[in-house]
């Protein structure tokens, strides 16, 4: 059965309520209330994320036999990596790290990583290995709701956070503009291959995975920065 796109992608779009701007650690980031160590602790983790994306997508490269989509996803993959040293989002993240008073190797040496957060970027890149590369197509979709999300982040870092560089948020400026790049390529792909009901429930089913990995990010990052707070609040 061919099932209507507008209903496809309002169901993809509803997942937008499980995305990780609503998680508490992410709203008290937004807000101000995160203390150095903690926002310390955030860059270092979701490093161990932005490393592993650009192996996130070659698996979906490897498993993708369309050539038009592979010439445009390759892209993202130089987006992190850079064609060169000092370029690419892998390495704007790394200057954020030292933007936060980290330094290089403490933050790329991943000593800082906890196993939830280690977990959860491992279930993605598994997920896009084993999974069909539609479904890994779709659950990069959680960049449709991202933009608005690096706005408030740029915002609250720019007026809360004034110890940190603001050179150092380069990273989140670029993504303003390659996220909603990435989302719209991500969203013609899976509205062209997701014809059928059953294809787009596991196309949502993806996103909603996807939603999982960063909120079980956040989750794990909460208890490991903020866990003596909430025990001290028992
Ligand atoms: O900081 C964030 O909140 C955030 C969220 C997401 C996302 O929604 O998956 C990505 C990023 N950042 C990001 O920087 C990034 O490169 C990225 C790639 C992908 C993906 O799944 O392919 N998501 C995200």
């Amino acid at each position: 059965m061919v099932s209507d796109t507008e209903d496809f992608i309002g169901a993809l779009r509803a997942q937008a309520h499980r995305y990780h701007s609503w998680h508490p650690f992410q709203v008290m980031m937004n807000e101000g209330r995160l203390s150095r160590r903690q926002i310390q602790g955030w860059v270092a983790n979701r490093f161990y994320y932005q490393k592993n994306i650009p192996r996130k997508d070659a698996a979906i490269l490897a498993n993708c036999p369309d050539r038009e989509v592979r010439r445009r996803w390759i892209r993202r993959i130089l987006d992190q990596d850079g064609t060169a040293d000092g370029e690419g989002g892998i390495e704007a993240w790394l200057r954020l790290g030292e933007a936060v008073g980290l330094t290089r190797e403490e933050v790329w040496d991943e000593r800082h990583v906890v196993p939830g957060v280690r977990f959860a970027v491992d279930a993605y890149i598994t997920f896009a290995d084993t999974r069909p590369w539609v479904e890994a197509v779709s659950a990069s979709l959680t960049e449709l709701f991202a933009p608005d999300l690096m706005a408030g982040r740029l915002t609250a870092f720019e007026r809360f956070y004034t110890w940190i560089d603001p050179a150092g948020l380069a990273y989140f400026r670029a993504r303003l503009t390659q996220a909603p790049r990435d989302a719209e390529h991500a969203l013609e792909v899976v509205t062209k291959y997701c014809r059928t009901a059953d294809e787009q429930e596991r196309a949502v089913a993806a996103l909603s995975f996807k939603c999982d990995v960063l909120w079980s990010m956040l989750d794990a990052i909460t208890w490991a920065y903020l866990g003596s707070t909430l025990q001290g609040d028992a």
